[in-house]
């Protein structure tokens, strides 16, 4: 995975490589994310064991699915010709949830359409940044809908849009000529061509949240969420799952690391729902510590976007299946069978006792 980073880094114009690798403000949380994992230590148990593993995960919408999932990244066309039908084919072929969204490069009913090439019954989840103008909300609703999604994803965690340092200092505000917000096409009052087509919308509040829910039938994730009350008030008004991160420290760079929240969420939600986490997840391990703390999945945000870079279709499957793999042997190596075995006393703070 370092090795496709690297070609990623190598190939990409350097200012859509800081687009992807680039946090909000002095970047603390985006280092924070990943060094989370490395205050962490896994406590294995012994004479345990069994020839085989069940890695699978129950999620909304997708019954059993990889325990790895793709999280939401946008644009994807920006790093590769094959864009997003690349990331679509090579998630479903490794069993993994695709999060596609609002700000794709490619409509999400040609993103469902790619990765049914791959897989018969693919999980794609369609994240939705709430559009200041409900009809607009609807609309992309309907459109997840009728492409065929499984789950929403609501990222809640961007009332306005982050301060991404690399780009101000690229003048990098904008899509290059040539690439579209495809899913923003044909939707009143917008266009498809400029970020502004995708307005944040800083008045949202929960009932906006119900006006959603009750506009549809797919079950409703809420992305961004690290605050123990903000959990509970997800399950209480009906979400079917909550999703820990800090959107990769792209947007408050003065909050904890998403692993250092997920114990607080677990426990407010109290195995009501499944809770989700991703920020800094790169190695099978990392998805360990983080099933030990309460997620049922971890979802993975520019790995995966740098196997994209680097080999298209074939670069995310490698990145998605080395995860898998190594999760699985981790597994092994704590004695455990499935996901579950693995249980908050088996992770550690490095450095104490216990
Ligand atoms: C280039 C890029 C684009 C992103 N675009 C979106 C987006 O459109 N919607 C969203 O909810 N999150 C977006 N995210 C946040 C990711 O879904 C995820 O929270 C984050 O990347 C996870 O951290 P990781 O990159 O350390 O794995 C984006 C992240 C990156 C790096
Ligand atoms: C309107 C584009 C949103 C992309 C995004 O969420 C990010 O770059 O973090």
């Amino acid at each position: 995975m370092r090795a496709l980073h690297e070609t990623a880094r190598k190939t990409l114009d350097p200012v859509r490589y800081d687009y992807v690798a680039g946090g909000a403000g002095e970047e603390r949380v985006l280092a924070d994310n990943e060094r989370a994992f490395d205050r962490y230590a896994l406590l294995p148990r012994v004479l345990r064991g069994s020839g085989t593993r069940d890695t699978s995960a129950a999620l909304p919408g997708a019954p059993r699915t990889a325990p790895v999932l793709v999280a939401p990244t946008a644009f994807h066309r920006l790093v590769h010709r094959d864009g997003e039908r690349a990331t679509a084919r090579a998630a479903a072929a490794e069993g993994a949830v695709l999060v596609t969204g609002t700000a794709a490069t490619t409509a999400v009913r040609d993103v469902v359409a790619a990765a049914r090439e791959a897989a018969p019954d693919p999980a794609v989840w369609f994240q939705l940044y709430p559009h200041p103008r409900r009809e607009v909300t609807a609309a992309l609703v309907r459109r997840a809908e009728d492409a065929g999604c499984t789950a929403l994803v609501v990222t809640v965690d961007s009332p306005v849009f982050g301060r991404h340092t690399r780009d101000l200092r690229n003048g990098f505000t904008d899509l290059p000529p040539g690439y579209a917000a495809e899913n923003m096409r044909g939707l009143p009052g917008t266009g498809p061509d400029a970020l502004t087509d995708i307005p944040m919308s800083p008045a949202a509040r929960w009932p906006d949240l119900t006006e959603t829910l009750r506009g549809t039938s797919l079950p409703v994730l809420l992305k961004g969420v690290l605050h123990p009350d903000d959990a509970r008030l997800a399950v209480e008004h009906g979400a079917a799952g909550v999703i820990v991160s800090n959107h990769g420290g792209r947007q408050c760079d003065a909050v904890p690391a998403a692993l250092d929240c997920l114990p607080a969420v677990a426990g407010a939600v109290a195995g009501r729902v499944p809770v989700l986490l991703d920020g800094g997840v790169r190695r099978g391990s990392d998805v360990a510590v983080a099933l030990a703390l309460g997620a049922a999945a971890a979802g993975v945000g520019r790995p995966v976007v740098w196997g994209l870079a680097a080999e298209g279709e074939t670069g995310v499957r490698r990145v998605l299946a080395a995860l898998r793999e190594e999760y699985d042997h981790t597994l092994a190596l704590c004695g455990g069978r499935r996901n579950a075995d693995l249980t908050a006393d088996m992770v550690v703070r490095k450095g104490g006792t216990w």
